[in-house]
């Protein structure tokens, strides 16, 4: 089968200046999970969008589902967005759609019967603590809620691959719990994960691979370690992300000490 997502020495820059990605070889596949790390500013959410179609190359390749994006009919974009969920702060709810509404969203777009969604829209509105803010508009809601409701809207099409941008940003800590164990329960039904956080306690609770991206290069890593006193022996580890690489080795710490030490 093919992959989900296949980056081939994928460049990036924005308008020919810094080159935001350089050499990114990356692949996912169906029950990846991987957490997607990195300082502000490293190109967490670049990386994402290009695989929301939201920016192509600059080099290198990058197919999805099989299919090179370089020469990807526009007609055959929506279909391949389809079977990406995404939550991203820009993908902003509808302020005129109550949240229901926004959820089920998706599913009237792919032109499903309101019969065929409304239990799955309602039971994932109410697994995100909102079954009482069904009928609410975007602007009657707190920061956190619609972070939820978008949440729910990125799942309700039981997408392939979740694109998650700080999902447990703006929720408090048992909220931010209960959506990493939605996404790993999803993960175990076979949809791969990726979600890029800055968050290093939750990233080392629960214990998956790390993609790291530090100067426009990516490395993969192993899960990080529990929190141990920082010390000789325990400096960070990397190697340039590779297949190899991919299948579980253990490759300890991904994050330099003073990220360490402020989580
Ligand atoms: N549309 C754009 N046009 C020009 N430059 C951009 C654009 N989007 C992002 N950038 C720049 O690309 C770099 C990477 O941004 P990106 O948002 O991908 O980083 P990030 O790792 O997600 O950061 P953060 O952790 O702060 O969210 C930044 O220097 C940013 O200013």
């Amino acid at each position: 089968m093919d992959p989900i997502a296949e980056f081939n020495m994928v460049g990036l820059s924005y308008d020919g200046q810094i080159d935001v990605l350089k050499d990114v070889n990356l692949v996912i596949r169906n029950g990846d999970f991987r957490f997607l790390t990195g300082p502000s500013g490293a190109g967490k959410t670049s990386l994402l969008k290009m695989i929301y179609l939201a920016h192509k190359p600059t080099s290198g390749s990058l197919s999805l589902f099989g299919q090179n994006v370089a020469n990807m009919p526009r007609s055959d974009q929506p279909a391949i967005r389809r079977r990406i969920g995404v939550v991203f702060q820009e993908f902003r709810l509808l302020d005129h759609l109550t949240a229901f509404e926004n959820v089920a969203l998706p599913m009237r777009v792919a032109g499903v019967n309101q019969l065929d969604y409304r239990q799955d829209v309602t039971e994932l509105l109410t697994w995100v603590g909102l079954g009482r803010k069904m009928d609410a508009l975007p602007a009657t809601l707190s920061g956190g809620e619609k972070q939820r409701v978008a949440l729910a809207r990125a799942l309700v099409s039981k997408p392939d691959l979740i694109l998650a941008d700080e999902p447990t940003g703006n929720v408090d800590p048992i909220m931010g719990e209960r959506i990493m164990r939605l996404l790993v329960e999803l993960n175990r039904l076979g949809t791969a994960v990726i979600v890029a956080t800055h968050d290093l306690a939750l990233v080392r609770r629960m214990k998956k691979n790390i993609l790291r991206l530090k100067d426009g290069t990516l490395t993969l890593h192993g899960p990080l370690k529990d929190a141990a006193p920082a010390g000789p022996g325990t400096s960070a580890a990397s190697t340039p992300y590779t297949e190899a690489s991919a299948t579980g080795d253990r490759l300890d710490e991904a994050e330099p000490e003073a990220a360490r030490r402020s989580s």
